[in-house]
């Protein structure tokens, strides 16, 4: 088990800020992905805590001890990539026990690691086969067990399912996560799929163009997200632009309650937060599509002003395309100048956040 904190990290390739004065600790046994679309420097943060990278500033700490500067080798860390790199001239166990071999651990002690190590991510007995009779989700799992075989501080996963298909990704996650638990080992796991970020983590770190946008859990980053950035990456939220006048906010043919300042705002609301009720209002919204899902419905809108919006009905519904519907989001954000504005329900996170 171990704790990381990272202090004001910045990496620089040249003219290209990478990472921007990057700051997160990292709790003992805890998982946290960084989120980000592509080039947001999710990659590079990894990078710079295995050693693999330099940051231009900043400090990072592993149980207290300065790292930012050391090789991998001589970090408590180890990590697995996207590519296995798994050596086809070695047997499975070879390549789990090559690291371990380094350290020159002695023989019989390097094979009950290994075996022990091979039970661990369902392999047991896989030992003796090369790597290239292997298919690739087992080859992903021996890539980790060479990871974890080492027992490191601390593992760092690089979107180490990304090559696999959608079912067997959502396998090894899910075995990650298992094993992560069990062995109460201190992990970030980098991904640009919100769905592996949302069933993995403890909690999120959503980065864009090298810094942070928001980092929380994965229930308050979809509750309540603090940036339209992020609104907009976590889950699928429709944004309607609009003006508050006089305590009320109109926008989208819908006008609700807003007790802030005068101006310009962007309403975010969530596709099952919109309720529809029938209406011939000039300002009603008109169905365009309705999607059935068996659980649920999306039903597509057009709003006045070409805005599109999706909402989400209970299956039992009665929409049809080129039905005029009222829109009334139950529960709402506006945002401005890249910040909230206003929440229609103050939460039990903010309220509990206040109590504390
Ligand atoms: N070795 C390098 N030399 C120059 N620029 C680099 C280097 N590594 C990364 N970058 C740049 O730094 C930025 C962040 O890259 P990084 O790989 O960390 O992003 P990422 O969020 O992990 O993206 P992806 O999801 O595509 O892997 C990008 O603009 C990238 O082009």
């Amino acid at each position: 088990m171990a704790r990381l904190e990272i202090n004001g990290v910045t990496k620089k390739f040249g003219t290209t800020t990478a990472v921007d004065t990057f700051s997160l600790d990292v709790g003992d046994g805890e998982l946290v992905c960084l989120l980000g679309p592509s080039g947001s420097g999710k990659s590079t943060v990894l990078r710079m805590i295995g050693g693999f990278e330099t940051p231009t500033g900043g400090s990072i700490r592993i149980d207290g001890e300065e790292v930012a500067r050391l090789p991998p080798e001589k970090r408590p860390t180890t990590m697995v990539f996207q590519s296995h790199a798994l050596w086809s001239h070695m047997t499975v166990a070879g390549n789990i026990g090559f690291g371990l071999k380094l350290r020159r651990l002695p023989k019989k002690q390097i094979a009950e690691k290994v075996d022990q190590v091979l039970e661990l991510v369902g392999l047991a007995g896989y030992g003796k086969r090369q790597t290239n009779q292997l298919s690739g989700g087992q080859q992903q799992r021996v890539a980790l067990a060479r990871s974890l075989v080492l027992e490191p501080k601390i593992l760092l996963l690089d979107e180490p399912f990304a090559s696999l298909d959608q079912h067997l990704r959502e396998r090894l996650r899910e075995e990650v996560r298992d094993i992560q638990q069990r062995l109460k080992i201190t992990a970030l796991f980098v991904t640009h799929g919100q769905d592996e970020a949302l069933a993995l983590a403890d909690r999120i770190v959503v980065m864009r163009d090298g810094h942070i946008e928001q980092i929380d859990r994965p229930d308050v980053l979809y509750r309540e997200p603090q940036t339209p950035f992020v609104a907009g990456f976590i889950g699928t939220m429709n944004f309607v632009e609009g003006q508050v006048r006089n305590g009320m906010f109109t926008g989208g043919g819908m006008t609700m309650g807003a007790p802030v300042a005068e101006g310009p705002a962007t309403l975010a609301v969530r596709p099952e937060a919109l309720s529809l009720s029938g209406a011939l209002a000039p300002d009603a919204a008109t169905v365009h599509r309705v999607v059935d899902f068996g659980t649920h419905a999306i039903i597509d809108l057009d709003l006045p002003d070409e805005v599109r919006a999706k909402a989400m009905v209970s299956p039992d519904h009665e929409w049809k395309g080129a039905d005029r519907v009222l829109l009334k989001p139950e529960r709402f954000a506006l945002f401005r100048d890249n910040a909230v504005l206003y929440r229609s329900q103050p939460s039990a996170i903010q309220t509990a956040r206040h109590a504390q």
